[in-house]
């Protein structure tokens, strides 16, 4: 009988002491906003142009009303997925976040800590403030991911990728919508740019491909270091066949992340790569774009079962997540949420962040008449505007 939620409600309800945590997503916000400094927190929080498209992000989620069912015994529960062979616990993930150095001097070490401890995988950015191998090495046999911004360099994107099976990634997930940094003006009014500050240099400073492009070693020249990197990473024309370079650079499979039009997912079918993550970057790439859950159920449909369709851009809770899968993903990734409990609070604001998730996750599955979340479907929703 026991679950999640369950647990997570005796062991609070049993203490009787008002929790060090937050649970909610805003708590924490809150406590970030007061630790960090007004760059740092800008970076995290902030989004593109006027900021509509982070706010629709969350918007799209009130449109989705869940439609409990009554009496279907739901005593044993099940909330795990399995995408492309990695196991959680839950319908989530935690999305690639780069530069967390700015956020807890422990960074995607602590993150990756948390991860294993919670069971829920994590998606190391290609931006880490820490290396790939060092975040591995925190993992344990925990399930994780690469994410790949792939630069100019064919021979970087390959070792970088070469580099991530060796430590035992199991996926490289290619992200597609940050070929170049978006119109961010909280960025612009505090001239606040981390890799400026050599803040998610780490992947990039280690690695010998990287290294041999210098003049002098980055520990000599850190400045010239940046500027090399920045060079590499600009790639506005970048195109399929920047992706499918990578692909036939590794064995594990490849996800593409950032799509939001159908057209892109059935091009993304026709060429075959293992999964894609319908997502606009959390709001922070292209103002007035689509909603990330408004782009969710054209996707799947033009995907139709071919591949997993992950999902991310506003989840906020366990109720977000649930319907997120409803409307066909396979399972979600979450961003700031964790970003901010780090910030406030390190490795186990992180736990604190999953645990309430998973256990959020059950309750509202269990309320709701479902055993598993792969029960959820259409007829699990009500649309307000009909
Ligand atoms: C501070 C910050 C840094 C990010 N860095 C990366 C990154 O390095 N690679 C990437 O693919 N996405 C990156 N993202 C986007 C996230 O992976 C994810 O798409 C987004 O945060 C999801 O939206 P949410 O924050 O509303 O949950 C970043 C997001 C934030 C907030
Ligand atoms: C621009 C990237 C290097 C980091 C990122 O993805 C982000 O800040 O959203």
């Amino acid at each position: 009988m026991a679950g999640y939620g369950l647990d997570l409600q005796l062991e609070v309800y049993g203490k009787g002491e008002v929790p060090d945590h937050p649970f909610s997503y805003e708590g924490w916000e809150q406590r970030a906003r007061e630790v960090l400094d007004a760059g740092a927190f800008g970076y995290i929080a902030g989004g593109a142009g006027t900021e509509w498209t982070m706010r629709a992000n969350r918007e799209a989620f009130y449109r989705w009303r869940l439609r409990p069912r009554m009496l279907r015994d739901v005593s044993e529960r099940d909330l795990s997925v399995e995408v492309l062979g990695a196991r959680s616990a839950g319908p989530f993930m935690l999305a690639p976040v780069g530069v967390l150095s700015i956020a807890h001097p422990e960074a995607e070490l602590a993150v990756a800590r948390a991860a294993a401890a919670t069971g829920v995988p994590v998606i190391l950015s290609t931006v880490s403030s820490f290396t790939l191998e060092e975040v591995a090495r925190e993992s344990g046999d925990a399930p994780r991911w690469f994410q790949l911004y792939p630069g100019r360099s064919p021979e970087l994107n390959r070792s970088l990728v070469e580099r991530a099976e060796r430590a035992g990634y199991s996926a490289v997930v290619i992200t597609l919508d940050t070929t170049m940094l978006g119109f961010r003006r909280r960025d612009l009014e505090n001239a606040y740019l981390p890799f400026l500050k050599g803040e998610g240099v780490a992947n990039y400073f280690s690695d010998p491909i990287f290294r041999a492009r210098l003049k002098e070693a980055p520990e000599r020249d850190p400045e010239a270091a940046v500027r090399a990197f920045l060079e590499v990473y600009v790639t506005p024309d970048l195109t399929w066949d920047d992706v499918n370079a990578v692909r036939e650079a590794t064995s594990l499979p490849v996800l593409v992340k950032g799509i939001t039009h159908p057209e892109d997912a059935r091009e993304a079918v026709r060429q075959g790569v293992e999964g894609l993550v319908v997502s606009n970057h959390g709001g922070r790439q292209v103002d007035g774009a689509v909603a990330a859950l408004d782009a969710l159920p054209k996707v799947v449909e033009a995907v139709g079962g071919s591949m997993p369709v992950l999902f991310d851009s506003g989840v906020r809770s366990g109720a977000d997540a649930l319907k997120a899968v409803a409307l066909g993903a396979t399972a979600t990734l979450v961003g700031r949420p964790y970003a901010y409990a780090l910030a406030a609070a390190g490795e186990s604001g992180v736990r604190r962040v999953v645990r309430s998730l998973l256990a959020e996750v059950d309750l509202q599955l269990a309320l709701s008449g479902y055993r598993s979340v792969r029960e959820l479907g259409a007829s699990s929703l009500l649309d307000a505007r009909d």
